[in-house]
């Protein structure tokens, strides 16, 4: 089933489910094979730099102004942390063993680079938000996915049978991550991502908002199409390579090499934070342009208030929405986040032109406490900068 998926393959001749483990060394598939090794067999990096041991903490004023600033970052499991203010890192700590120079996984913070990827095509006119999904990805016909507009996956509001309880062995995000390579596969499971998001399910579009990972792996589908690349490659193409980062990120893969977008992108909390400065640069970078000021102001303006009636968002921003893949607290100071599980945040602060990244391994992943924890530590940073 999964061999008629519209989408593009590894390399030009290659079947869609190739190479494989075992057909990576063959002579149709090694000079792809040998430039794309991360993809085939897992890799650990040998890092130009040697190990930091200590912590590293540079905190730049910010811990005379937030009472006990350096056992709160602890306390929040951080690994990484930065604070850039206008073109300056004003404060930076990570913990023992890792620097802010050092890739992490960003979690769900890869759906806002994967919405930043559709804001540049549709301001390219190569992509229509009003459309329905499945003129880009007929596959999706008679799933949940028939019906609902691009606009509607982008603000997630499609009511779909997909439970996120992440910790939950029956619950779909997890049967998501087997399929995508996060996990092991069970008898029964899709085989791949693609041929996961065709078997979703659901009432489709009421108008409320339903946070959902897969939404973002039809965003990624429906990129491939409009574009013709891989999602790497597109993600490379429209955002990355226009930020002058430091480092390439990188993106999990599953047996077909679709990547995770809605999760599994990695980067430094440096080049992270060039992201937050494109978009409160009004979405230009330093290479070019990357999305139009008007799909940035649309994110500064926030989403639907009606359609956001998750009690976990708006328990701490009552005026709270979301929009674009990206979560918009309402609050007066105009904040907005990309936030992932376990702690990963890109937050951005317009009144003192600052990116917030916080980057962390939470035990849990998406516990009341900890988000509770992580937010007021975020604003009160932004409430120190007022003063600095
Ligand atoms: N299975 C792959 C991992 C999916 C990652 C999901 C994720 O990171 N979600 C973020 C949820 C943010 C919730 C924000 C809040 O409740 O305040």
């Amino acid at each position: 089933m999964s061999e008629s998926f519209d989408r593009p393959t590894r390399h030009p001749g290659a079947a869609l489910h190739e190479p494989t483990l075992d057909t990576w060394q063959d002579p149709e598939h090694n000079q792809w094979a040998f430039a794309h090794l991360t993809e085939v067999v897992p890799t650990a990096t040998i890092s130009r730099v040697p190990p930091v041991h200590a912590v590293t903490s540079r905190l730049g004023g910010l811990d005379r102004r937030i009472t006990d600033l350096r056992a709160q970052l602890e306390a929040t499991h951080t690994d990484a942390f930065l604070v850039l203010r206008g073109n300056s890192v004003i404060a930076e700590y990570a913990r023992a063993g890792f620097s802010t120079d050092s890739p992490h996984l960003l979690m769900s913070v890869s759906k806002s680079l994967c919405s930043t990827v559709a804001g540049a095509l549709i301001d390219a006119h190569l992509l229509d938000p009003a459309a329905p999904i499945t003129r880009y990805v007929p596959a999706l016909k008679d799933s949940v996915y028939d019906g609902p507009t691009v606009q509607q996956l982008l603000d997630m509001e499609i009511s779909v049978n997909y439970s996120e309880k992440y910790t939950d062995p029956a619950s779909e995000v997890q049967t998501h991550d087997r399929a995508a390579g996060w996990r092991t596969r069970h008898d029964g499971d899709p085989a791949t991502n693609a041929e996961f998001l065709t078997t979703l399910r659901g009432r489709g579009a009421v108008g409320e908002f339903q946070y959902c990972s897969a939404h973002t792996d039809v965003l990624a589908w429906i990129i491939e199409h409009v574009s013709g690349l891989r999602y790497p490659e597109a993600l490379s193409t429209y955002v990355w390579s226009k930020l002058d980062a430091d480092h390439d990120a990188s993106i999990t893969v599953d047996a077909t090499g679709f990547g995770y977008a809605n999760a599994g992108v990695s980067c430094t909390a440096r080049d992270l934070a060039r992201v937050g400065r494109m978009i409160l640069d009004g979405g230009m970078a330093p290479g070019g342009r990357v999305v139009s000021t008007g799909w940035v102001d649309a994110l500064f303006r926030g989403g639907s208030r009606a359609a956001m009636t998750y009690d976990g968002w708006l328990t701490a921003f009552a005026t709270g929405s979301y929009t674009r893949h990206w979560w918009c607290t309402g609050n007066a100071r105009g904040n907005i986040s990309a936030i992932g599980i376990h702690g990963q945040h890109l937050w951005l602060d317009p009144p003192t032109d600052t990116v917030i990244v916080k980057l962390s391994s939470w035990p849990q992943p998406d516990e009341a406490s900890d988000h509770a924890a992580q937010t007021r530590l975020l604003l009160a940073v932004c409430a120190a900068l007022d003063t600095a």
